[in-house]
């Protein structure tokens, strides 16, 4: 089913990504020069791994599609493209397009993405392998901050969810030693008003 991301849902899409895309991404993130030192307003002395695409920030409501596209890796270009064509509604504003990683110690942080109503958050986890014993799983909270969403970071899956909603990666175990890699998409329906 093509197009079928829908802006107001919880929704976790498997297989989201056609393997050429994919194992481009796989090729491209040993050539990521990451930055030490993101965090999430909600708290600032919990850092991870940050490399950012789209530069658009919290407060942005421009569409940053021609930052990714202009972006010297063209596979970010790629994964947009699709994106666009294949999962999102027609008229899909772009406004952050960045990833993240986590090593054990760097903790994720409850937070939301915007304060913004009737955005959506998409992120495509990047780790070929995932074990439940790692750890790591997306979370989402309802109102009452209970949790109605967990999600382990297996590769090549997409978990879509109101950017206003209250989310956080939850944190690894010491047995992973690697990097848990996360493309964020963050999205504006076509008619969304952007007056505020
Ligand atoms: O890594 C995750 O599971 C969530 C990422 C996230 O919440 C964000 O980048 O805003
Ligand atoms: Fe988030």
């Amino acid at each position: 089913m093509q197009n079928h991301l829908q802006f107001g849902q919880i929704q976790l899409i498997h297989n989201a990504v056609p393997v050429e895309i994919l194992s481009e991404l796989y090729t491209t993130l040993p050539k990521i020069g990451w930055s030490f030192g993101w965090n999430t307003p909600s708290n600032p002395h919990s850092r991870y791994w940050h490399y950012e695409i789209g530069h658009g920030g919290k407060k942005n409501v421009l569409d940053v599609s021609d930052k990714v596209r202009a972006h010297p890796l063209p596979i970010f270009a790629k994964y947009l493209d699709f994106f666009l064509q294949h999962l999102a509604p027609a008229g899909t504003k772009i406004l952050r397009f960045y990833m993240n990683a986590h090593t054990y110690g760097t903790d994720g942080w409850p937070h939301t993405d915007t304060d913004r109503p009737g955005e959506q958050t998409c992120v495509l986890y990047l780790n070929h392998e995932w074990k439940p014993e790692w750890g790591g799983e997306t979370v989402i909270f309802n109102k009452d901050k209970e949790i109605v969403a967990s999600v382990l970071p297996k590769g090549n899956r997409i978990l879509s969810f109101p950017a206003d909603s209250l989310h956080a990666p939850r944190p690894l175990s010491k047995e992973f030693e690697g990097l848990r890699i996360v493309l964020v998409v963050k999205l504006a329906p076509a008619d969304l008003s952007v007056a505020n």
